[in-house]
């Protein structure tokens, strides 16, 4: 598979202030990949200079084989971009939005119908977007950003700040789109949702790439695995240990326990993106960047 984007020491300076710095990073055509990281990293700001939104101050940007500074036209027409900000039309109604940008994108007016559809969205139609929840509008946006068929999606926290359910068909579009050959660059500070969405993630940290690569790779560079007791103690109250599966025979230090049958459970915890997100974001708590 080629690369559908391709960064090469990327920065990004707000006058003095380094917003990103050096910034390194491939995506695989028809892969889902999620740049973490936490608040004010610049995730937002890698999004903006990959969509022309936020002009770069050095390096390169390839989207599709095309030089973002030189090709931005030719761009748009093959990316969706879903961002935070992005707001819908209040007083039209869905079928009204998604109608909109149909026409902006000179696509044929069938469209409209199929991606109401899509995104099942039919029963809401008519619907003024201002009646519609934040689950549902985020649904909208999704609608809009697909009209033109892109081969690239890029989603800014498409999950942030609505329910589980609506969540979870979040998911299912961004799963449908990979079927369909799209890829998805996306933000999240869902390390769950990372992990069970994600092929490759970078971890964004002050504006520097601290750490990429699949889910699987992270979290057997940065976490560890553990293997968790719980046993009554001599005094019949319970207690937990905990052993790390690296550190030689884990089931011969259960047994030189002497437990007998005062072992409650014993469970294996896998490591976890949080895990992963906690060792390699320095906690930068009163620090000014
Ligand atoms: N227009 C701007 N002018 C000056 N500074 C900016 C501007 N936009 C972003 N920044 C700064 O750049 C840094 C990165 O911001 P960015 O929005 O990219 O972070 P983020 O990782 O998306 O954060 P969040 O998770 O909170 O959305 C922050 O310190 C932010 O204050």
């Amino acid at each position: 598979m080629s690369n559908i984007i391709e960064i090469k020491n990327l920065t990004k300076s707000f006058e003095n202030f380094k917003a990103i710095e050096n910034v390194n990073l491939s995506v695989r055509s028809g892969s889902i990949f999620g740049l973490l990281g936490p608040n004010g990293a610049g995730k937002t700001t890698t999004i903006k200079t990959m969509t022309g939104r936020l002009t770069f101050s050095s390096g390169e940007i390839s989207i599709l084989g095309l030089d973002v500074r030189k090709d931005l036209k030719g761009i748009h027409q093959q990316i969706g971009v879903v961002s935070e900000s992005q707001n819908l039309y209040e007083n039209l109604t869905v079928w009204e939005n998604i109608d909109f940008f149909r026409e902006l994108y000179n696509v044929e007016k069938k469209n409209t119908d199929n991606i109401i559809e899509t995104l099942s969205l039919l029963d809401k139609r008519n619907e003024k977007v201002s009646n519609l929840s934040k689950g549902l509008k985020q649904r909208v946006l999704l609608a809009r950003s697909i009209l033109h068929s892109p081969k690239l999606l890029f989603l800014d926290e498409p999950t942030s700040g609505i329910d589980p359910s609506s969540s979870f068909e979040v998911h299912d579009f961004i799963l449908r789109m990979k079927e369909l050959g799209t890829t998805i660059f996306l933000t999240s500070h869902d390390m769950e949702e990372v992990d069970s969405l994600c092929d490759e993630v970078a971890f964004i940290d002050r504006g520097k790439i601290v750490a990429s690569g699949s889910p699987k790779y992270l979290k057997k560079k940065f976490g560890t695995n553990e293997v968790e007791v719980s046993y009554l103690d001599r005094e019949g109250k319970e207690a937990v240990q905990c052993f790390n599966m690296d550190d030689g025979d884990v089931f011969e230090k259960i047994s030189n326990m002497n437990l007998k049958d005062r072992i409650l459970s014993i469970h294996t915890k896998e490591a976890t993106m949080k895990d992963v997100f906690l060792s390699v974001i320095k906690n930068d708590k009163g620090v000014s960047r």
